[in-house]
């Protein structure tokens, strides 16, 4: 039987709490570690996070570009450590962003949502600005195999209101429309729908300011910006309210920071994973 996205994630929040922990091999991180600059570095860096968290939290999230800077041989260690970290029982977010013409957003599905593709984890993130709509072979592929989708709406980064907070003709801002469509696709899903949307800890005020309704998405919030971009429990308790407990924190930098050491990177990761759940109960 298949389990969606939804549920998965729901019951690892509450076993583990509500953190995902992001491998970002940054070529900074790579050298404070004493490792190479090449895909060797990043796999001795990405397999050293899954052995100090693997299993010890809700989720993990590799960060493609920082595996694909490294060519073929970068992209091979994503497929590996896809795989490790869904040996290891933590679900395996990828952050790809993909977002194309119908089309061609289908082969991106199959290249990260098909059973059986080397790249599959169990969510992917995705960008809607082609249009919503656009995005239908991977919201398809996504609930058909288990798998979740992560949609940007409400990003960390400061740029992100030029295009998110503008109108469309009737008003409406565009992250409300995508927050107001990924809610259809979660209507009466219980416990969590599948299909998630990235809302930044970092955002402050601007679900209120744009019309976004959290709650109503009834799916998960993956909520990056939390450690290295400012944000913290404070944080996300303001951006989150009453849709905090479909939150799930996301940190990188904040937690890879304490490496390499196995048990300090635990460490760093247990904290994260409890402020978020303080800040979120
Ligand atoms: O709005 C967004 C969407 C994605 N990200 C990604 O999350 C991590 C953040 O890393 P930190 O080191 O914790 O700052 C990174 O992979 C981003 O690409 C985001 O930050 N904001």
């Amino acid at each position: 039987m298949i389990v969606p996205f939804g549920a998965r994630l729901a019951a690892a929040m509450d076993a583990s709490g509500p953190l995902c922990v992001g491998i970002d091999p940054h070529q900074s991180l790579l050298e404070a570690w004493g490792l190479p600059d090449d895909a060797s570095g990043v796999r001795s860096f990405a397999l050293r996070v899954l052995e100090a968290v693997g299993g010890r939290v809700a989720a993990v999230k590799p960060q493609a570009a920082f595996f694909e800077r490294h060519g073929s041989a970068g992209v091979a260690v994503l497929e590996e450590v896809v795989a490790a970290g869904r040996d290891t029982g933590t679900l395996v977010i990828v952050d790809a962003k993909r977002g194309d013409i119908g089309s061609t957003m289908g082969a991106y599905a199959d290249a990260f949502l098909r059973d059986g593709s080397p790249l599959a984890g169990d969510a992917l993130t995705i960008s809607p600005y082609l249009g919503f709509g656009s995005l239908d072979p991977a919201i398809d592929l996504a609930l058909s195999s288990g798998r979740g989708l992560f949609v940007l709406c409400l990003t960390s980064n400061k740029e992100g209101h030029e295009v998110q907070h503008a109108r469309t003709d009737d008003g409406v801002t565009v992250a409300a429309r995508v927050a107001a469509r990924a809610g259809a696709l979660n209507e009466g899903v219980e416990p969590l729908g599948s299909i998630g949307l990235v809302v930044g800890a970092t955002i402050g005020d601007a679900a209120r300011r744009t019309g976004v309704d959290l709650a109503a998405v009834n799916g998960p919030l993956l909520a990056p910006g939390v450690g290295a971009q400012g944000g913290g429990a404070r944080e996300l308790a303001q951006v989150f309210g009453a849709a905090r407990r479909q939150v799930l924190a996301s940190s990188s930098r904040g937690v890879l920071a304490a490496g390499p050491d196995v048990a300090s990177l635990r460490a760093a990761a247990r904290r994260a994973s409890d402020e978020a759940a303080a800040a979120l109960s």
